[in-house]
């Protein structure tokens, strides 16, 4: 007998850029999460439901069973730690760079050459400390959940570690990039019970999801 499967996306860039792929397995969602207020949307097939979470939230609902499978970027699964993910597949979707980014006057070679404790603004504070530590340098991590560019700007922090594409939002705040620190993109996670126990259903899907990843990006 078929059974249900639900897919957690965040709404904005990750639906959009999801949206795509799922086509290419033949699953169309029939509602809008930008026009509608539900939060569980269906799909053209009565056995996929697709959920609308938090970004952040994503890998949790996955990882409790909540939802089979989803997208979440690398940024989130690492702050996250993965438990009771399976990540098979690098979609290519939602491609940034995670950087460390300082006020325009602010001299980060020398605050770090001189042994400075720096204050550190992120929302990212597992990857930041890992970061810090592997180059030596001492740092206050300084938790924050958006617009971390505000942050050297009104003195809260010397420095930022955030998500960084065009560059724009940086320049807009006077803001130059002084170290890079990873490549993002977005992966399809799989709640590890449910590999095994849907693998019937789901293993197609993924499989055409993969292949439209490769083919589209
Ligand atoms: N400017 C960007 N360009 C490309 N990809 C990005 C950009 N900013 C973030 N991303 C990627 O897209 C994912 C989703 O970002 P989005 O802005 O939709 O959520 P968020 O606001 O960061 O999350 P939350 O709602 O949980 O705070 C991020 O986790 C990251 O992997
Ligand atoms: O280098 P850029 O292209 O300016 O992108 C970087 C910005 O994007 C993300 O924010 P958010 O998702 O809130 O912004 P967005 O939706 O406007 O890209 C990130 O936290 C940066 O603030």
């Amino acid at each position: 007998m078929s059974q249900k499967l639900t897919l957690a996306l965040s709404k904005g860039r990750i639906f959009e850029e999801t949206l795509p792929l799922l086509a290419a397995a033949g699953i169309v969602v029939m509602e809008n999460p930008e026009t509608s207020r539900k939060l569980i949307l269906p799909t053209n097939d009565p056995l996929v439901n697709v959920i609308i979470v938090r970004a952040s939230d994503v890998p949790t609902y996955v990882q409790y069973g909540a939802a089979d499978f989803g997208v979440a970027g690398k940024d989130v699964l690492l702050e996250h730690g993965g438990e009771g993910l399976y990540q098979p597949i690098d979609l290519n979707i939602a491609k940034c760079r995670m950087s460390v980014a300082v006020s325009a006057g602010f001299d980060y070679a020398s605050a770090v050459r001189h042994g400075a404790r720096l204050r550190v603004a992120t929302k990212y504070l597992l990857t930041a400390r890992e970061h810090f530590a592997a180059k030596g340098v001492h740092v206050d991590l300084i938790k924050l959940y958006g617009s971390m560019e505000l942050a050297p700007l009104v003195g809260l922090a010397d420095a930022i570690v955030d998500l960084v594409s065009t560059g724009s939002t940086l320049r807009a705040n006077h803001l130059v990039e002084v170290e890079h620190i990873m490549e993002i993109s977005s992966r399809l996670v799989v709640n590890q019970a449910a590999l095994k126990l849907k693998h019937k259903q789901l293993q197609p899907i993924l499989e055409a999801i993969q292949a439209a990843a490769t083919r589209i990006t």
